[in-house]
């Protein structure tokens, strides 16, 4: 039996969860549960109550209920306000649907991480906002929040570092047989091209995860957020311009259905959204609709990108500038 994860063994008994809780590591998602009821004893087991088979009984149940309940499709996430950094109170029902972008935008400080996190444990009144988060219109279910095998909500943070030594094609690959997907080598082929087509330096299966860019790690995670992971929304604390192409990121994640929320102080990014929410003070201050004179603002704005972009290779390569640049838009 492979490592098993320790919300299912909590959830199989109230007893080995109270156990566990004060029990050293290695615990048994290190190592395996049969490894770890070995290293119980005869003696630790019947003060549990429970025989080694009934745990391994109960845990196997479990995780095929687990695999068979797949993950909850999730139509609509509603966050309802709380308070600003002031007290204040916040006036917003706000609900996103799935395929939607919202992005989030204000100054420095004034909460937009704190919003993400909030949608990340799917608060409910327990954080400092005061903010509740609903799934389907209704609360999330306790197992949604806390089993990790269930979230519904999946984060890529500004920075990210691999800390273990496993090449790229290892890495996707043991995601997903985690995962338990069909056909796990064409999906994980899948993710790895797919992250090659959003980064500028393209990178090889064989290569250590640890050797990748920030760029290329960053377009890792998003092809497996879009591919890979079963959590249905998808948090993004601002894609850096750091070498991948932000608006196919965007676009493969939309096309998954997924819901996305970006904050960002990008104005391609900002302008992408079908909707900005405006934070200042801990609050939501305002929910702007882009307007079509907007959209049109991005492609120009998209012409100006282009433009620096194709300096940025050219520099790169060792080129001179010396030509007297035309305005893109
Ligand atoms: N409504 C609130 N009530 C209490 N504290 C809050 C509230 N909103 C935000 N904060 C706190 O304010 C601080 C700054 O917020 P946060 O880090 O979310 O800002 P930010 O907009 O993401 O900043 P940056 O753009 O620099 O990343 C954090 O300590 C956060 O917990």
């Amino acid at each position: 039996m492979s490592a098993v994860s320790l919300g299912a063994l909590i959830r199989a008994h109230p007893r080995v969860g109270a156990f566990l809780a004060t029990f050293p590591v290695p615990r048994p998602d290190q190592i395996g549960l049969e490894a770890w009821l070995d290293g119980l004893g005869e003696e630790t087991l019947a003060d549990l109550g429970m025989t080694r088979s009934q745990i391994l009984d109960h845990v196997r149940r479990l995780q095929q209920e687990d695999r068979q309940a797949g993950p909850e499709p999730v139509q609509a996430l509603t966050i309802l306000g709380g308070r600003d950094k002031l007290g204040r109170a916040e006036a917003v029902e706000l609900t996103i649907r799935a395929g939607e972008i919202v992005c989030i935008v204000g100054p420095t400080g004034s909460g937009k991480s704190r919003l993400l996190a909030d949608i990340e444990c799917l608060a409910q009144g327990d954080t400092p906002t005061g903010r509740r988060i609903l799934i389907n219109a209704a609360p999330p279910p306790p197992g949604s929040r806390f089993a990790p095998e269930r979230k519904l909500v999946a984060q890529l943070s500004q920075t990210m570092n691999f800390v273990v030594d496993l090449t790229v094609a290892e890495f996707v690959a043991m995601h997903a047989s985690c995962r338990q997907v069909a056909d796990a080598d064409v999906v994980a082929e899948r993710v790895i091209a797919t992250a090659n087509a959003l980064t500028g330096e393209t990178f090889a299966p064989t290569v250590s995860v640890t050797q990748l860019s920030g760029g290329q790690t960053r377009a890792l995670m998003i092809a497996d957020a879009a591919l890979l992971s079963a959590s249905p929304v998808v948090l993004i604390d601002e894609i850096e311009n750091a070498g991948v192409d932000r608006s196919r990121a965007l676009d493969l994640l939309v096309a998954e259905d997924k819901i996305v929320l970006i904050s960002t102080h990008d104005p391609l990014l900002a302008l992408r959204g079908g909707r900005r929410l405006v934070i200042r003070h801990g609050g939501i201050a305002e929910i702007i609709t882009t307007s079509a004179a907007e959209r049109a603002n991005l492609l120009a704005l998209e012409r100006v990108d282009a433009g620096l972009m194709d300096i940025r290779e050219r520099l790169r390569r060792g080129e001179r500038i010396d030509e007297a640049l035309e305005p893109w838009t």
